[in-house]
């Protein structure tokens, strides 16, 4: 039997750590873990922050976080990657000169610039990420916040979240997921996806919950492992939506912190505890 398909696919994380878990490196390294990919991950920022929002972060050093690329990409046969929080224009150029190297395969960008408490987690200009990293971009993965601000008008409907997704794919990426995660109207949870030319508006039933932390850097990371298994990319993207919408199903209950908290990445798997 041929060894190497005995052994995951690798996946890596270029991201913030979140002290409580629930989102940034750690959400993504739960959902690697979830989907039987092993991951590697590149920490740009240290945050402190719980269900309740952001109290204090601190970026790694360029120094840093490029010698934990090329510990990384040096050993590891990375097959799809992730960028998460990159705190500025600084770091977001250094991981676009690894991209222009064609060293980051398969990349899932998540233009993360603030949370859902409403805490800035990008210092520069939105537009930055458009020159940087659309054109490397397998899939743009910006929420309606992101969106808006990529773009500089306002989003209020799916039609305008299409016509953003299309505007979007215009900087470079192969595809654009705009998110309706905060779009809190009717029953369903929209995303539209343009991709490869072609529009498809992907549906979920909203989940009655107010754990929502980590929802967007959880749903990049699934089609980031989801490419690493080699999952064509709108299967990749809607394969990791229903994911998400089962790991916000499993955790509805939870109360983990006081503020919206975690949802339950290892849905899949049976706990000891629970
Ligand atoms: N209550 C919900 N029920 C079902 N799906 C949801 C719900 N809230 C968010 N989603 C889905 O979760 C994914 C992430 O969307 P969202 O717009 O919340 O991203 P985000 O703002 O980047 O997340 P966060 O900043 O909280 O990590 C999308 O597929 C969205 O449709
Ligand atoms: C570190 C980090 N990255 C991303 C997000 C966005 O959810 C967050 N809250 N924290």
């Amino acid at each position: 039997m041929n060894r190497v398909h005995q052994q995951p696919p690798v996946a890596l994380t270029i991201a913030g750590s979140d002290s409580g878990g629930g989102a940034g490196i750690q959400a993504d390294l739960h959902t690697f873990a979830a989907h039987g990919v092993h991951g590697t991950s590149v920490l740009t920022a240290v945050t402190a922050q719980n269900t309740r929002g952001v109290t204090a972060a601190e970026a790694v050093s360029e120094e840093l976080v490029r010698a934990q690329l090329d510990a990384v990409l040096a050993d590891f046969p990375v097959a799809a990657a992730k960028t998460g929080m990159l705190g500025g224009v600084r770091l977001l150029e250094l991981v676009a000169e690894y991209g222009q190297d064609d060293r980051l395969p398969n990349l899932v960008v998540d233009p993360v610039m603030v949370t859902t408490t409403g805490d800035s987690l990008y210092a520069g200009d939105p537009a930055a990420y458009l020159g940087g990293l659309g054109p490397l971009s397998t899939v743009l993965t910006p929420n309606l916040i992101e969106a808006q601000l990529l773009l500089g008008r306002a989003i209020a409907t799916v039609e305008d979240m299409r016509e953003a997704a299309r505007a979007l794919a215009t900087y470079g990426p192969r595809a654009v997921l705009v998110k309706g995660g905060h779009l809190e109207r009717g029953d369903a949870a929209v995303d539209v996806l343009w991709c490869d030319g072609q529009m498809l508006d992907l549906a979920a039933p909203r989940v009655a919950t107010r754990n929502d932390h980590g929802t967007g850097c959880t749903l990049a990371s699934a089609i980031a492992a989801r490419l690493a298994l080699g999952h064509p990319l709108p299967q990749a993207v809607a394969g990791a939506k229903v994911y998400v919408t089962e790991a916000l199903k499993a955790a509805a209950d939870w109360h983990l912190g006081t503020g919206p908290g975690p949802v339950h990445h290892h849905h899949g798997r049976k706990s000891a505890a629970l």
